[in-house]
C-alpha cells in the first residue's frame, strides 16, 4: 500500500496486480480523506475533515475498454487525490469499468458491458461471464456508495465515454429517460462547463449504466461522450481540459454550479432506436459518416431482411451507427432537434 499512497498508481496496480485488491482495503490519507477499495478498479474517497459534504459523485470510465481519454482523466484524478495534490470537498467513487478489455484495447471481451446494467447482467443466460459479473459488481459498488447519502443530498453519476466515429458535435451527453421528471438546469450548466453543448434526450428505458443509476438511485446520471476513441497515450488532452477542470471543480469546490443559457444548447430527442435483427443488417451511409449527420425525410438509413429504416422527418440525424452489434442490440439511434419543456433547478 505504501507504493499506492506514494505514487497513486491505483489503475496501473489494478490492471497489473489485481490480486492486491481482491479483499476490500480501507485506509486514511494524511489529510483525513478515507479511502475504500472494494475491488480492482473500484475506489471511493470520503473527505472526513469536511463538515458540509452534500454531494456524492460517481465517475465511471472504461466501461468500454478502448475509450481511453476518460480513463486517463480519471486515472490522473485518482493519482492526485491519493498523493494529496487534490483535496476533495465531496465523496467520490471512481469506477474503472472493463479492465480486461483495456488490456486488449477493445470495446469489450465477450459482451458489451453497457447493455448489462439495471439488472440485465443476471437476466437471460444469467451472470455467467466476466462482463456480466463486473456489471453486477459495479452496480453494487454504486448502491453501497449512495447508501450513506442523507436525504436531500445530491447524487451524481457521470459515465464517461468516447465515440467510435467522428462527430459533428464533438462532445455530447445522453440524458437517460426520466419517466416524466423534469430535466435539471444546473446539470446542463455543469455539462456546458465541461464543453458539452449537445444533449440527447432518451425517451425509453435502457440497460445502460447511466439509466441504471438514474432509475435505481434517482441520481443525476448521464452517458458523457467526450470525443473520439484513441489508443492509450494518443489523446490530445487539450481537448479534454474543460471537462477535466469542471469535474475537478465539482469534487473539490464546496458548491460548483456554473450557469448556462438553455437556448445556447443543442437539444435533440431520440426519434428511432433501430436494433439489429438479422445477419444482413446494413447501414446505407459511408463508414466515416460523422455522428449528427442529418438526412431528408424518406432517406434509407439501414436495411435488413424484412425491414427498411428511413428518416421519418427532414433533419433526422444519425448517432452511434454500428452494424456489427450483436443480434438484438442497438445498431443506430436517430435524433431530431427539440426544446426542453420541463426544467428543474
Ligand atoms: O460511438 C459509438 O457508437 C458508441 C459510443 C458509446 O459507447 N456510447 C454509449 C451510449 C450509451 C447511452 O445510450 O446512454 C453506448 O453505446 O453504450
Ligand atoms: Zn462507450
Amino acid at each position: 500500500m505504501q507504493q499506492l499512497i506514494e505514487q497513486g498508481n491505483f489503475l496501473s496496480l489494478s490492471r497489473t496486480q489485481p490480486e492486491l485488491f481482491t479483499s476490500s482495503i480501507q485506509f486514511t490519507l494524511g489529510n483525513g480523506t478515507d479511502v475504500a477499495i472494494a475491488a480492482p478498479g473500484i475506489i471511493a474517497f470520503t473527505p472526513t475533515a469536511k463538515t458540509s459534504i452534500n454531494k456524492h459523485v460517481v465517475l465511471s470510465s472504461g466501461v468500454h475498454g478502448n475509450e481511453t481519454a476518460p480513463i486517463e482523466i480519471c486515472d490522473e484524478l485518482v493519482q492526485h487525490i491519493l498523493t494529496n495534490k487534490l483535496e476533495l470537498s465531496h465523496r467520490v467513487l471512481f469506477l474503472f469499468g472493463n479492465l480486461p478489455a483495456m488490456d486488449i484495447a477493445e470495446r469489450f471481451v465477450e459482451e458489451n458491458m453497457n447493455r448489462l446494467f439495471n439488472g440485465a447482467h443476471s437476466k437471460g443466460e444469467g451472470c455467467n461471464n466476466s462482463e456480466r459479473k463486473r456489471a453486477k459488481a459495479l452496480e453494487e459498488a454504486i448502491t453501497d456508495f449512495f447508501s450513506v447519502a442523507a436525504s436531500g443530498d445530491d447524487k451524481y453519476h457521470y459515465d464517461l465515454h468516447t465515440a467510435i466515429r467522428e462527430s459533428k458535435n464533438e462532445k455530447f451527453a445522453v440524458y437517460p429517460y426520466l419517466h416524466g421528471k423534469a430535466h435539471s438546469k444546473s446539470q446542463l450548466g455543469f455539462l456546458a462547463a465541461c464543453g458539452i453543448q449537445t444533449i440527447l434526450l432518451s425517451e425509453s428505458e435502457t440497460t445502460t449504466f447511466s439509466y441504471s443509476s438514474s432509475v435505481q438511485h434517482q441520481a443525476h446520471a448521464f452517458t458523457v461522450e467526450l470525443g473520439k476513441v484513441q489508443p492509450f497515450g494518443q489523446n490530445d488532452m487539450s481537448r479534454f481540459e474543460a471537462a477535466k477542470q469542471s469535474i475537478t471543480a465539482l469534487i473539490c469546490e464546496d458548491d460548483f454550479r456554473p450557469d448556462v443559457d438553455i437556448d445556447s444548447l443543442d437539444i435533440y430527442r431520440v426519434n428511432q432506436v433501430i436494433n439489429r435483427h438479422q445477419n444482413d443488417f446494413t447501414l446505407h451511409f459511408d463508414d466515416d459518416t460523422p455522428n449528427f449527420t442529418d438526412y431528408a425525410k424518406g432517406t434509407v438509413l439501414a436495411t435488413e431482411t424484412g425491414a427498411t429504416y428511413t428518416a421519418q422527418q427532414d433533419g433526422e440525424a444519425i448517432v452511434f451507427p454500428n452494424a456489427n452489434v450483436a443480434i438484438g442490440q442497438r445498431a443506430l439511434l436517430t435524433v431530431v432537434p427539440t426544446k426542453l419543456e420541463k426544467l428543474s433547478v
